[in-house]
């Protein structure tokens, strides 16, 4: 209570830490009030099978490890050393959880069946206004229903056509990155440049929409950066957790008018697309047939196409309303995670530059003919090296660190531990990537790691940047083509090195760096000519 007071007055955890660093007296108020609240919560039945901190630190838990920079991460490794695999824990004042770090004592939390497994409503919730009932966001009957309607879209024969627009999207950032080292910027944040072109290849895949959001600003595009932004916000300012206070508030309102700009956006595509099918009448296939003559001109089906194709078992499809939450969702799960895996790929192979030099290797060895063609879908296959950098650069700065949920039953892990039924579990994947139980010396970025002889043994739990089991990404192959194919061709053209300033970790939705991940890039004429 006392927390969320001063956080009313307008100070930030980190303000709030550093207030009560100087002022001592404060602080052994606090504490004693937190303690107090403490004591109840040891007695929460999750502490009795989880070691938790003791009584003196749970202060600290509160207010101090709420952090989600550089330091907020440390703290996370030291727990992890701690603990090993899972330990009760606490989110700022008010609500207690079980973190797990370990493969094994995640394994029966992901692959929980879906009818008991629930997505809690802290993280998860305040997506809805822009989400809606989207699967990210469905629980039970709804998700599996909706899941099995979504699959086919993901299917590979689907992905092989999106594989030419990441070829598109990436010649067209390579362009930019040109037209800027002739003006002799040399130093670019890599989350700016990779965000607008993952964008951009999802808007061509999910709505054959060109936005042209590479060269110049969309209000489309400008409104989801806006909602990611303000989601963060509204996680890490306790007040705004309050319903009634945050639609009142400014950061509410901006985030209303946001949603309504990408609402309008998709429900204007998925109309036009309706219409378009009604005028075509009926046919077995009408995938294949499909070209929006608006914008950005292709004859392969996009998402939104086979979205409103597709029927259950019944016969029944989605509505209007599911296809654009579907849609929207897409964009927001697919974008900013793709781009900062890109980022952290590019950083880890700027900090090591013979992995670099390798996969450049390799990758000159598949693409014979040098710039003139496209990255071809069977060419992905051919990249041993290259995936295992991507993979060991997913397991060292995974972009998604967590997941949380609730079951509805007891949950049992190793060592005869019971996650009570309605408990939040936060499922730790920076946990488990790091853990020195599974991965010995974590921090370091050794892509050999993945190699076939280096992986026997090891958990399919260890390693989980998708999540797993049955709410797994839906988007995983999709992902993977898409870098591969990004890293592929920028190495074929680019020497990447490492930016100017110390990169420090930041924690927003995905993981991202503090005032952007500056690298510098130099085009391979450029660096052979030195
Ligand atoms: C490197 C890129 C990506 C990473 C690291 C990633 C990671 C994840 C993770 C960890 C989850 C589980 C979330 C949870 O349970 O709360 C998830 C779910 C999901 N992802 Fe991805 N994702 C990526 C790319 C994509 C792409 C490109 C798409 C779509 C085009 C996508 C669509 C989804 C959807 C729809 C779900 C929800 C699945 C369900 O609940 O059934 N993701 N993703």
């Amino acid at each position: 209570v006392v927390c969320g007071g001063l956080q009313w007055s307008g100070l930030s955890p980190v303000s709030l830490g550093s207030v009560l660093r100087r002022n001592r007296s404060l602080a052994r108020s606090l504490e004693k009030v937190l303690l107090s609240s403490g004591s109840a919560i040891t007695e929460a039945p999750q502490s009795r099978s989880f070691t938790g901190p003791p009584p003196r630190e749970i202060f600290l838990c509160c207010v101090f490890q709420m952090g989600h920079n550089e330091e907020g991460l440390q703290a996370v490794d030291d727990l992890i050393r701690r603990y090993v695999h899972s330990c009760a824990w606490y989110l700022g004042p008010f609500y207690n959880m079980v973190r797990l770090f370990h493969p094994d004592y995640i394994k029966s939390l992901l692959t929980a069946s879906a009818n008991i497994t629930f997505k809690d409503k802290i993280f998860y919730g305040f997506m809805k206004p822009w989400l809606g009932h989207c699967l990210l966001l469905q629980n039970g009957q709804e998700w599996s229903r909706h899941r099995r309607l979504l699959t086919p879209a993901f299917h590979f024969d689907i992905l092989k056509k999106y594989v030419h627009i990441f070829n598109q999207s990436t010649n067209i950032m390579h362009a930019k990155w040109r037209r800027l080292l002739a003006e002799k910027q040399n130093s670019l944040d890599m989350f700016e440049h990779m965000s607008s072109m993952t964008l951009d290849s999802l808007l061509k895949c999910t709505f054959s929409c060109d936005s042209h959001c590479q060269g110049k600003p969309s209000e489309y595009i400008a409104a989801i950066l806006e909602l990611s932004k303000l989601l963060v916000q509204r996680q890490h300012y306790l007040p705004y957790h309050w319903d009634w206070l945050y639609w009142r508030s400014e950061p509410g309102r901006r985030f209303r008018k946001a949603c309504n700009i990408v609402h309008q956006f998709t429900a204007k595509i998925v109309q036009e697309r309706r219409s378009q099918l009604d005028q075509q009448g009926p046919a077995k296939n009408r995938t294949e047939n499909l070209e929006y003559t608006g914008g950005y001109k292709k004859k392969d089906t996009d998402l939104i196409d086979l979205l409103l194709l597709s029927k259950d078992e019944n016969g029944e499809g989605l509505t209007n309303e599911e296809i654009q939450a579907h849609a929207d969702m897409f964009m927001f799960a697919g974008h900013d995670t793709t781009a900062s895996a890109l980022s952290w790929i590019f950083y880890n192979l700027a900090m090591h530059q013979d992995h670099q030099e390798r996969c450049r290797a390799e990758i000159r060895s598949v693409l014979r003919d040098g710039d003139e063609h496209d990255i071809s879908w069977e060419d992905l296959s051919h990249l041993p090296f290259t995936t295992m950098c991507i993979k060991e650069s997913l397991r060292l700065h995974s972009p998604v660190l967590a997941l949380t949920r609730y079951y509805s039953q007891n949950m049992k892990t190793p060592g005869d531990c019971i996650i009570p039924q309605g408990s939040l579990c936060l499922i730790s994947i920076y946990g488990v990537h790091r853990n020195p139980e599974v991965w010995p010396d974590p921090e370091v970025y050794d892509p050999m790691r993945f190699d076939p002889e280096n992986s026997h043994g090891r958990s399919p739990h260890a390693f989980i940047p998708f999540s797993a089991g049955p709410r797994n990404c839906i988007g995983q192959n999709f992902a993977m083509a898409e870098l591969k194919v990004v890293v592929a061709r920028t190495l074929s053209r680019f020497r990447i090195l490492p930016g100017p300033k110390p990169v420090r970790r930041l924690y927003q939705l995905v993981l991202r760096a503090e005032g952007g991940l500056l690298l510098n890039i130099e085009t391979l004429e450029e660096s052979h000519k030195e």
